[in-house]
């Protein structure tokens, strides 16, 4: 069998005296799209930043595509190809729409022409600053944003939070084009159960910062969605 593209380790991290992750390990193999899944406050924010590197660990170790990034900072990890859409989107809100698509991008299938076709809300927004924009528009913009990285790996943190019904299926649509079209690896956090069903065969589930279950989607039954996210 191949080497895992991404692996995590033995993964303890804390804020301070609060250890929120505990002993956590699992591999994503190149072009599997993954759910990360659990109630509010179990570390799904967590992993995925130290996935990044913006969280520190306090033991374990992270590789991706067999290079160890555990001590890598943010910056060098993303020039490895994490494309993160952080929770809260995060967009530059004084620069203007093409301005934050442009500002770090990358060489590679995703460009601003794809990206406007992507979002076409986008497109006829290019000149317009983000902070303007509605919240849906914002979180395109954050995933165009990382898209343009081309990235190897994309993170989705809460991508479809709070917004219209409309608006989340819109997103959910494209994001199906990214991960399912493209084959690209995806770690997905987010609360929509059906929509994560559609989109992902495999769940890891997080509660009080261990894994609890990791396998097929499919194998996530009522009961276990009962017990684990309180759905
Ligand atoms: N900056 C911080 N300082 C202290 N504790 C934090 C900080 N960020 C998160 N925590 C705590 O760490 C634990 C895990 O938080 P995390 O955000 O990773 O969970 P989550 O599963 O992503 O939750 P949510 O679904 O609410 O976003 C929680 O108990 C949270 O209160």
């Amino acid at each position: 069998m191949s080497a895992p593209f991404l692996s995590l380790r033995d993964i303890f991290a804390a804020y301070g005296p609060a250890e929120v992750l505990f002993d956590l390990s699992f591999d994503l193999a190149e072009g599997e799209i993954a759910a990360l899944m659990g109630r509010n406050g179990m570390g799904k924010t967590t992993t995925i930043r130290s996935i990044c590197r913006l969280q520190q660990l306090t033991h374990g170790a992270i590789h991706l595509d067999g290079h160890d990034i555990t001590r890598l900072d943010a910056h060098e990890a993303a020039r490895l190809g994490l494309g993160l859409v952080p929770e809260g989107r995060r967009c530059f809100a004084p620069l203007t729409v093409e301005e934050n698509l442009v500002v770090a991008a990358r060489p590679g299938h995703w460009d601003l022409a794809r990206i406007t076709e992507l979002f076409p809300r986008l497109g006829e927004r290019l000149g317009q600053r983000a902070g303007s924009l509605s919240g849906g528009e914002q979180q395109m913009l954050a995933i165009g944003r990382a898209l343009m990285t081309n990235p190897r790996l994309l993170l989705l943190d809460e991508a479809t939070e709070g917004l219209a019904p409309l608006i989340r299926q819109e997103i959910w649509a494209a994001i199906e084009v990214v991960a399912g079209g493209s084959g690209l690896t995806t770690l997905v956090v987010d609360k929509s159960l059906a929509e994560l069903r559609g989109l992902a065969r495999r769940a890891i589930v997080l509660e009080k910062g261990r894994k609890v279950f990791d396998g097929a989607m499919a194998d996530l039954t009522t009961d276990l969605c009962e017990r684990y996210l309180g759905v």
